[in-house]
């Protein structure tokens, strides 16, 4: 079977000319959504995916460029689909938080029965550092990684060989030794901030700091307004843009 990841954004939390970054995992049996920021239904829409043609979310933290749109696809499901769910692959401590601390202010509805993650989704808990068999030809795992302090993160390892790193502090050891020298991950999404100062996300200078042949895996993701100029920029690693499609390996 083959797989593709399709970018249905390719921009930062505050970028106005790029949808949120979120992607689909696609093949022609499935359509498995990585975050659904704020404004990732609008993506959906564009490329033609309605609300239940999504088989399944993995979520990886709870910023609202990357849980922002579950309301609504959880609300469409339920309302104009019928009371259709959609599996919500999460690590169990992050399903508590994405409930309390996030959804439940516009969800929390027990008149009409719906006041736990469970009552909107198939909720199936992944653990973490554990390649998990989700469906058929598509293995997750979901990695600890740093993003904000004390708060909880994951970066995916897809089928083994493609790593998504969502939004993470730059981490050299992890990019060198994990993923491409152990995994030897052919195909690395990773978030970039063009400009300024990083703290919570890899800054492109970071990231030009990397050898060679780890920058020529790189597709470079979660970037500002201006990425036009610094195309040319980015070393031997490219810009992936938003609703382009790459084949992962299986
Ligand atoms: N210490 C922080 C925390 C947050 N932020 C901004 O808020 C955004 C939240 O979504 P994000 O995609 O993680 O990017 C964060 C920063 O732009 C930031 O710039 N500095
Ligand atoms: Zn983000
Ligand atoms: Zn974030």
């Amino acid at each position: 079977m083959s797989l593709q990841i399709q970018m249905l954004g390719t921009g930062s939390a505050f970028a106005k000319t790029f949808y949120n970054t979120s992607a689909l995992i696609r093949s022609n049996e499935m359509n498995i959504l990585i975050d659904c920021g704020a404004t990732t239904p609008r993506s959906l829409h564009d490329i033609g995916v309605q609300p239940d043609q999504i088989d399944g979310i993995l979520i990886s933290h709870i910023h609202a460029d990357h849980v922002g749109g579950l309301e609504e696809i959880a609300f469409r499901l339920l309302y104009q689909y019928k009371n259709k769910k959609t599996k919500l692959f999460v690590t169990e401590p992050l399903a508590g938080v994405l409930w309390e601390n996030t959804l439940k202010g516009g969800m929390y509805n027990p008149t009409e029965g719906f006041s736990r993650l469970e009552d909107y989704f198939e909720v199936i808990h992944i653990e973490e550092n554990v390649p998990t068999n989700i469906l058929p030809g598509l293995t997750i795992e979901f990695i600890s990684t740093l993003h904000i302090p004390h708060k909880l993160n994951y970066s995916l390892f897809i089928n083994g060989r493609t790593f998504y790193s969502a939004d993470t502090q730059f981490n050299e050891e992890l990019l060198v030794q994990e993923i491409v020298t152990k995994r030897n991950c052919h195909t690395i999404l990773h978030d970039c901030q063009l400009s300024g100062n990083g703290f919570i996300h890899a800054t492109l200078e970071e990231l030009l700091s990397l050898p060679e042949y780890v920058q020529e895996r790189i597709y470079l993701m979660h970037y500002d307004d201006d990425m036009m100029n610094f195309v040319g920029k980015t070393g031997r690693m490219t810009f992936i843009h938003q609703h382009e499609v790459i084949e992962i390996p299986e």
